[in-house]
């Protein structure tokens, strides 16, 4: 009889390199789908792994059949449903490369105090307008984006190209104003666009009380690298979404730290 070969447990720093790698990557795909609806797609497309698995060792031709050629096209379907998180994913690894990492540090070393003073005073209208509209109880949904994509915001957008101000903002979400329905974009330092129509969330888990206003702020967050303030009409609450989650009830103080981070 042959000894039996066990050849595969020699283990090696590369080996070891490889398992931590792999479970970085696996780290940084849970959280990038935590709590979103990809978490069901995964789940679902587990279930169907196991049962290919099962039934092939089953020796049950049809469906083994059936099952191979779901997951032949499997590739791309998986492709197109897990666009959103793909394209998060890219920007994520974008936003970390070197050079990204490198302006902050340098920042930080010999600028820190300018630059958050800087984004503080950016940041600052911003935070105003978001106080006004909770104590008079105007419903926003101010979206901030890093690279703004012309032909997804133009379509659906009033085009603005103004200076960030909190009276702009507030007029912008008056009640009586021909914009205040949708959302107001801001990117590169500006109000870009307003009266944005945005794609909705399909999440099933929210809380009830979010409408069309939380779901489309939530919605394009898990589409793009954006994030959104959202002020509610009915309780003037702030939330504040990002990849897809939300954060509700937010202080004046925690958005103005959440801004001063992603924005
Ligand atoms: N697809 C969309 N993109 C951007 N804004 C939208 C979209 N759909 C609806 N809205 C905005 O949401 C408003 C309706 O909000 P709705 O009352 O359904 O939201 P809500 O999440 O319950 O918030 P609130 O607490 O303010 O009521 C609309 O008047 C419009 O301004």
């Amino acid at each position: 009889m042959k000894g039996l070969d066990f050849d595969f447990l020699k283990f090696n720093w590369l080996d070891a390199i490889d398992i931590v790698l792999v479970a970085i990557l696996v780290y940084y795909i849970y959280s990038l789908v935590r709590n979103t609806l990809a978490v069901n797609l995964i789940l679902g497309m587990f279930i169907i792994l196991i049962a290919y698995y099962v039934v092939s060792s089953l020796h049950m031709n049809l469906l083994t059949a059936i099952i191979s050629k779901f997951m032949s096209v499997g590739i791309i379907a998986l492709v197109i449903i897990f666009q959103p998180e793909i394209r998060r994913f890219l920007l994520h690894i974008g936003k970390s490369t070197f050079l990204q990492k490198n302006k902050a540090w340098w920042g930080r070393l010999f600028g820190s105090k300018d630059i958050e003073r800087d984004n503080l005073l950016r940041i600052k209208p911003i935070i105003d307008a978001c106080k006004t509209m909770k104590k008079t109880r105007t419903g926003a949904l101010i979206v901030f984006v890093k690279y703004y994509d012309e032909e997804f915001f133009t379509n659906s957008c009033e085009v603005i190209d103004g200076k960030i101000s909190k009276r702009l903002l507030e007029s912008i979400f008056q009640k009586h104003s021909p914009l205040h329905d949708g959302a107001v974009v801001i990117s590169e330092n500006k109000i870009k666009s307003a009266s944005c129509i945005l794609p909705l969330t399909d999440n099933d888990k929210l809380p009830p009380q979010f409408g069309l206003r939380h779901r489309a702020g939530i919605g394009v967050s898990e589409l793009s690298d954006a994030v959104a303030v959202i002020v509610s009409e009915e309780t003037g609450e702030i939330a504040y979404a990002k990849q897809g989650r939300v954060r509700m009830n937010v202080s004046f103080g925690e958005l103005e730290k959440l801004l001063n981070k992603d924005f």
